[in-house]
């Protein structure tokens, strides 16, 4: 360009529009914004500030544009995504990097020139008859120690209009931030649309990650786990930004459980995707502050953690009244919602499992529905994808902790947990040894069955370390070998638990209710203080019965029977072999910067697990450890 970035802006946006960009003291932004308008091309450019008024503008064009439609309640909408753009595109998610870069086996990567080259041609012009929305928003509180700013750039107004619900503005900052911003950029198109206004190039759908400039490019695609930057897009930025800076960005819940008199404890969670960091975070008689991202400092040697958002896209399949009935409460109020991917019928939404008779037809994912449908695969479709989600501010939840939310030093994390999808091998609960333990043999060693939150076959068990597998964009031997150091660093470190919701029987039956979970939390709680004791086995310390008991009463009102807990806590001892050797053998094959310490740990449960099957066989009672 022979005029200035600034320049060039001036001859493209209407004055209004320009003014607002202006306004931005910041000439990376300004050459990052003429150089992707004009290859995007678009026909008609808006620019948000933090005012209500765009904010509005936004969620107008959504309906305009037909991507959103108004529903029966005010301030519901409903969105659809393609029938097969239902959830996250793994298989076209690349991180791009240089030549001779080695991110190793478990990172889709791609040669970053190239890619580079791919998506500006697939992006050359694509906006043309279409808008233009610029956007600034902030991951992290404002103002804060965690806060990174963002731009994104988008044609669809789903993306901006989900964007306002779950981050907090950011053009003022981008101001008072001037050249000192640090941003991450985003770069979307939904590409051509069908006549339901869903993405129809989906042979074209890519998301590509540029390390180097900090931009993520997604095209071709309008589901939000591809979509919207500030989420699984920005999480790849943020892990890297993380290892390099000592610091932690992880999947994880965040949320206050509340112990006796008034103590407050905050935990973390990481679950795979669709594994109960939601269902966790919401159980009513605690308080969420988030439930899917989290940033993690050191702060004078004590943990201390964010919610990155400040919203919730939430799996809707399966709540109902009985277990979620928070969600279902705001689900119901006229709160601004977007639905998507569910059934909607006469201006209601409807979803498999929501405890509620649900209509015979209406529209979906699929278009006009009715029972007994099949898709072109001959595969019946449901009323509502099993991903199907709703996205909503966190502000609508009465059991937000709103304090902790805006914190500009958020919280101190008291417990960190991990968990996923596993049938037969961990118990519902345990607490590590020491945090090395517990980032090794739960975080590191995790496991989960693949779910429907992305493209492909379910109930397939992968490894999946400390359930950012899908977003890793640093070479997990370097990722785990900070996240040992960060907790070494530390004064205070939190206790570290694994959980395990998915444990059945051998007729395939859950071993535990949805709600058992709420237990589990209060016993944590209770450890984090050294209020109760605990069983000592090979992988762990697990609840005492009497303890259990005790708090299935308190909690739930429920008798927690002496076979149950038996059965649940039983150590499996054949399982937690096979699973170490797993896991030792990817680490040894796949895993060339392994730590050390990672072997040695293992080999040490592994150890220990022998010797109990020596004394007691394959599978223990809790009991026997009890009396030992
Ligand atoms: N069997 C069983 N299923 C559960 C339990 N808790 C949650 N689920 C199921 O797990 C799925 C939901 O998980 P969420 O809590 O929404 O998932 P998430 O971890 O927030 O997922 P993402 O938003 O994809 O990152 C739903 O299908 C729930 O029914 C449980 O205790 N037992
Ligand atoms: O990012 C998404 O699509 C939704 C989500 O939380 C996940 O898949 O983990
Ligand atoms: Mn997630």
């Amino acid at each position: 360009m022979n005029i200035t970035a600034l320049e060039y802006l001036k001859e493209r946006l209407e004055p209004e529009q320009f003014e607002k960009i202006a306004a931005i003291d910041n000439p990376e932004l300004h050459e990052f914004l003429a150089k992707y308008i004009k290859l995007l091309n678009p026909s008609k450019i808006f620019v948000a500030t933090d005012s209500p008024e765009d904010e509005e503008y936004i969620r107008k064009k959504a309906i305009e544009y037909g991507e959103e439609r108004p529903l029966a309640t005010p301030g519901h909408t409903v969105h659809f995504d393609n029938y097969y753009d239902q959830a996250r595109d793994k298989a076209n998610t690349k991180i791009l990097v240089p030549k001779g870069a080695d991110l190793g086996p478990f990172i889709n990567t791609k040669d970053r020139e190239e890619g580079l080259r791919e998506i500006h041609e697939l992006m050359k012009d694509i906006m043309i008859g279409k808008e233009l929305f610029i956007c600034f928003f902030v991951l992290g509180p404002k103002n804060s120690v965690f806060t990174i700013p963002a731009v994104q750039l988008t044609d669809s107004a789903y993306v901006a209009h989900s964007e306002f619900l779950l981050y907090r503005k950011g053009y003022e900052e981008f101001r008072r931030l001037g050249r000192e911003a640090k941003f991450l950029k985003f770069v979307h198109s939904a590409g051509e649309l069908d006549e339901r206004k869903t993405s129809k190039n989906l042979d074209k759908r890519r998301i590509y990650i540029d390390l180097e400039s900090e931009t993520v490019y997604s095209v071709n695609t309008q589901y939000g786990g591809n979509t919207i930057g500030l989420k699984k897009l920005a999480f790849r930025l943020t892990i890297r930004r993380a290892v390099k800076e000592g610091w932690l960005s992880e999947h994880m819940f965040l949320m206050r459980v509340n112990g006796p008199e008034g103590r407050k404890t905050y935990f973390t969670g990481a679950f795979p995707s669709m594994c109960g960091k939601t269902s966790t975070s919401m159980i009513p008689w605690e308080n969420i502050v988030g439930d899917d991202l989290v940033f993690i400092v050191d702060m004078k040697g004590e943990a201390r953690g964010t919610n990155v958002e400040a919203g919730v896209f939430g799996i809707i399949h399966g709540i109902n009244k009985e277990d979620d009935p928070i969600i279902w409460e705001v689900l119901h109020s006229p709160n601004e919602i977007i639905f998507s991917n569910v059934l909607i019928k006469d201006g209601k939404p409807y979803w498999t499992g929501m405890g509620e008779e649900i209509p015979n037809d209406g529209e979906n994912h699929s278009g006009k529905w009715w029972k007994g449908k099949r898709d072109a695969e001959g595969n019946e479709i449901p009323p509502s994808h099993k991903n199907a989600r709703f996205t909503v501010r966190l502000d609508a939840f009465p059991n937000l902790d709103r304090e902790a939310l805006d914190a500009p030093c958020g919280v101190k994390i008291g417990g960190m947990i991990y968990g996923g999808r596993d049938k037969d091998t961990w118990p519902p609960v345990r607490e590590a040894f020491d945090w090395t333990h517990g980032v090794i043999t739960m975080g590191a060693a995790l496991e989960s069955e693949t779910t429907a939150a992305t493209l492909g076959k379910e109930g397939v068990r992968q490894f999946n370390p400390m359930s950012i597998l899908d977003f890793l964009s640093v070479p997990i031997g370097e990722y785990i070998q900070n996240y040992i150091r960060f907790g070494e660093r530390l004064r205070e470190k939190p206790k570290i638990f694994a959980v395990n919701y998915f444990l059945r029987d051998e007729n395939g039956n859950w071993l535990n209710d949805k709600l058992d979970k709420a237990v589990w939390l209060k016993w944590m709680e209770l450890r984090v203080h050294g209020d109760v004791d605990a069983i000592e086995t090979p992988i762990g310390y697990i609840p005492k019965y009497e303890d259990l008991k005790r708090l299935f009463k308190q909690v739930l009102n429920r008798e927690y029977k002496k076979e149950d807990y038996e059965k649940q806590f039983m150590i499996r001892v054949p399982e937690l072999l096979a699973k170490i050797d797993r896991i030792e053998k990817i680490y040894r094959e796949k895993v060339k910067d392994t730590p050390e310490i990672l072997f040695k740990v293992l080999e040490e449960e592994k150890q220990r697990l022998l010797e109990a099957r020596e004394k007691y066989g394959d599978y223990i009672s809790p009991f026997q450890f009890e009396r030992a």
